[in-house]
């Protein structure tokens, strides 16, 4: 397994009105890989970015990152990580080229114009350099984001929700461009509140709510923990009780007995051959159906049933 290039031990905030934003996080991330912070509106997702890169001041807990305690050697750190938010607050004014160049600067490091034009086109931007980023449109004002995020050549970049609002279109480029700043050795952290976008760009997965990180893993190894395959048999006849041929299956009559839901299987996609077992079992009971409903559940449906068991606990 890679190095860890940051490491967050029971980093805790509560804001000045008591709010507790960040409750004890635990996280571990290593590098080269893509991790996808999901949670709802509010759960904590910005703030645990802002502690990383300065922006918010932890109330407990350490953070180390690329080796260095951020409590005592924040530069070196920071000048490692790359942050693009959720909208430009400044430089509307100046043309996309300056901007970028600019957000280099900040960071102490020479003027590499090559570097820049590098960035600039890898972003589709250079055809845009010259223009002032208030005629952009929303979807370049993000590629400028990440534009000036990419100028000082971090090695770990967070995105704060980098497509909310956006398109299809522009959301598959944006997945697009993560994917090739994997490729060039960045790791990157994500946050996101849609459950396709985890699915679909990250490695690892962690689910926040209330500041608690709720859950921690690989993406498929959680859809094998907690993926279930449903499916509703329709039946030919009501049945008052299951044949006892097939009561082995993880199955319930519904319905009034017209209908046969089985739920189980592991997100692998077992389940669907189990459901196929149990059609050929009803087969040989001579339990006629007249449709099969089957469904895998989604990093959605795994997502709303752990806020349930976090609410549950709370
Ligand atoms: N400066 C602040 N002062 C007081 N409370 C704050 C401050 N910033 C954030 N909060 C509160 O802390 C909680 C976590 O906010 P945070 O922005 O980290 O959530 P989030 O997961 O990023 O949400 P979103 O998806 O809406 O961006 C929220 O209840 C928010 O209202």
């Amino acid at each position: 397994m890679s190095e860890p290039i940051l490491e967050l031990v029971g980093l805790s905030k509560t804001y000045p009105g008591g709010l507790k934003a960040l409750d004890n996080v635990d996280l571990t991330i290593r590098k080269g890989e893509i991790f996808a912070l999901l949670g709802p509106n509010g759960a904590g997702k910005t703030t645990l970015i802002g502690a990383v890169c300065g922006i918010v001041r932890p109330s407990d807990g350490t953070m180390r990152a690329f080796g260095h305690d951020m409590a005592t050697d924040w530069r070196a750190a920071r000048a490692r990580i790359g942050l693009v938010p959720q909208e430009l607050s400044t430089d509307m004014f100046e043309p996309v080229s300056r901007a970028v160049a600019y957000s280099r600067g900040l960071f102490g490091l020479a003027p590499d114009p090559a570097r820049i034009e590098e960035i600039l086109r890898s972003l589709s931007l250079w055809d845009k350099r010259d223009t002032r980023i208030m005629a952009l449109s929303g979807g370049m004002k993000r590629r400028v984001l990440i534009a000036k995020a990419l100028a000082h050549e971090p090695d770990l970049l967070f995105l704060d929700e980098p497509t909310a609002g956006v398109d299809v279109e522009l959301r598959k480029d944006m997945w697009r461009q993560i994917g090739a700043m994997r490729e060039r050795g960045v790791t990157v952290i994500l946050t996101t509140h849609y459950i396709e976008e985890a699915e679909e760009m990250a490695d690892r997965v962690g689910i926040i709510n209330g500041g608690k990180l709720l859950m921690v893993d690989d993406k498929a190894a959680m859809m094998k923990r907690l993926g279930r395959t449903e499916a509703h048999i329709s039946l030919a006849q009501p049945l008052t009780e299951l044949p006892a041929s097939i009561a082995h299956f993880p199955v319930e009559l519904e319905e009034a007995g017209t209908s046969l839901c089985y739920r189980g299987g592991d997100g692998t996609g077992k389940g669907k051959g189990e459901v196929a077992d149990l059609t050929k079992a009803l087969i040989a009971a001579e339990v006629d159906y007249t449709g099969i409903e089957v469904r895998e559940s989604t990093l959605e449906d795994i997502f709303v049933s752990l806020l349930g068991e976090g609410e549950g606990a709370a």
